[in-house]
Order: structure tokens, then sequence, then C-alpha cells
């Protein structure tokens, strides 16, 4: 089963195409193919391009624990670059994925994508968080032996973001198993640690739903983004520093938000079936 292995600032994906496809991909062997020691190894498998009756092309995104996510940042922008060096594109596409429509743009040979991703939004509703409707702003939250203040959006998919002065792997590691499953996420959820910089910068740790520690993530990036700037803490324009390197965010004021980093091509290969036995 043939894929294309991406990564985007260290969050690596597995490309594979709906015609490549040999064996149902189920939890579990999507588990294996992402497996770091038994399998390939990745922080996800993207498959497409499918058919689409509102995009250009339609995307599905799995996480390593085979759980299906509603958008991938990084993912879109590693999709981008692969349908762009099959030339199924030119300038400017549209990709619909669970989470909803993007609008896409290949740049710099392929080296740089910059994906529109949609309006974040606070609502417990719509991320879900559990609890009377509201936005979901500055609220306590505790895990183990520690009480966080969080923000919570969705922008597709669930994020929660803890604004601390300072953030570092451990913290992450330590506590982002624990918020990723707490009873107020219904979905699970992402989980963010943000220091904001200065108006202009934000340094993020992060824990993914369904695959955990990862050195960036373009929808934590979004959302953590669209946080500092809804409370004031950033301006429009925001770079996100993460331990895999820098994404670019432009947030309007009605948090629409834009996505721009890098990809860079890995490998391309052939899984064997016999990893399955
Ligand atoms: N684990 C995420 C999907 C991948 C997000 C991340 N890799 C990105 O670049 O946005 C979820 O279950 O919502």
């Amino acid at each position: 089963m043939k894929y294309s292995k991406y990564h985007a600032l260290g969050n690596d994906y597995l490309v594979i195409a709906p015609e490549d496809v040999e064996i149902e991909l189920t939890k579990e062997r999507i588990e294996r193919i992402c497996h770091r020691n038994f399998g390939v190894g990745s922080d996800g498998i993207l498959l497409g391009p499918l058919p689409s009756q509102n995009s250009d092309f339609g995307l599905r995104i799995f996480n390593p624990d085979g759980s299906e996510a509603e958008k991938s940042g990084n993912g879109l922008r590693i999709f981008s670059r692969y349908l762009w060096d099959r030339q199924l594109v030119r300038e400017q596409f549209s990709i619909d994925t669970l989470g909803g429509k993007v609008k896409a743009r290949v740049a710099d040979s392929g080296k740089s994508v910059q994906v529109e991703m949609g309006r974040v939004n606070f609502n417990s509703e719509k991320i879900p968080v559990t609890g009377e409707p509201r936005e979901v702003i500055q609220e306590s939250i505790t895990v183990l032996d520690q009480t966080f203040t969080f923000c919570a959006a969705t922008i597709g998919n669930p994020h929660c973001v803890i604004l601390l002065p300072e953030v570092a792997p451990d913290i992450a590691y330590k506590y982002g198993s624990l918020l990723e499953v707490h009873p107020s996420f219904p979905n699970r959820t992402n989980v963010q640690f943000m220091k904001v910089i200065d108006r202009e910068n934000i340094q993020i740790e992060i824990w993914e739903r369904g695959a955990g520690y990862t050195l960036a993530s373009g929808s934590s990036s979004s959302a953590a983004a669209a946080v500092a700037y809804k409370l004031g803490l950033c301006d429009s324009s925001i770079t996100v520093h993460m331990p895999g390197g820098q994404i670019f965010i432009q947030v309007t004021d009605d948090f629409m938000v834009t996505m721009t980093g890098g990809v860079t091509k890995v490998a391309e290969g052939v899984i064997s079936l016999e990893m399955f036995e």
C-alpha cells in the first residue's frame, strides 16, 4: 500500500490515496501504521483526495490512536503540498474536511502553504464543553494536584488553551493526557500550554487529542492565537513558536484565522501487509 510521508515542523503525516488502499483502514491498522516501532511511524494519516460535493477535494484525517479528527492545520498544509506535487492543483483550491471547508494556497515551490482555517468559536455547545451554554473564557479546571485557568475553542476540532508565565514539554507530558480526557470535554480535546511573549509572539507546548505530545500543530496554533487575541494580549498577526518551528497566524476581528507555515517532503514508500499479521 503506497504512501507519501511529509512533515510540517516535525508534525508528520502519511498521505494515502484512496486508490492505493488495499485493506480496510480499521482503528487497529491505523494504530499499527502510525506506530514508531512496529509501523511506518507518524502523527497521523491523511486519506485523500476524496470526492466532495462542495470543494475541489475531500480529505479525511486520522490520529495515531485511530480516531478521526475534524481538522488538522499541519495535515491540511501537507495535503495541499501533496496535491501540488501530484500536479492536481494550481494556485488556490478548496478542501472539505469533517470540520468544514478550507481554502489553501501553495507557495515557494511547495515549501510554504497558506490555509484559511475558518472561524474560531468559543461557544461551549460548539466545542463541546459540558455545562451551561456560554463562551468558555478564563474558567477553572483541575487535574492531579493543579487547578488551571483555561479558555476553550473550536476551529472544527476542540482545544483547551491554558495561559502560563512559562511553558515546557514536561508540563504538556504531566497534565496534557489528563486534560485530553477530562469529563468537561465530551469529544476529548487538544491541549495547549501558552506563554504570551509579546503582542506578536506566543509560545505553545502541545498535547494532541489522539496523538499525544507533538512538536507542532496548526489547529492548536490557530486556537491559541485566537485566544491570545480574544484576551487582548496579542494583536491580529501572531507568530506561534513551537518546538518544531514557527507558524504565522492572522486573526480577524470576527476570529477568522489564516495560517501560513512550512511543509517538508520526507519520503515515498510502500506499506507491506505483513505488518498487520
Ligand atoms: N489531534 C488533532 C488533529 C490533528 C491536529 C494537529 N496535528 C494540527 O496540525 O492541527 C485532533 O484530534 O483534533
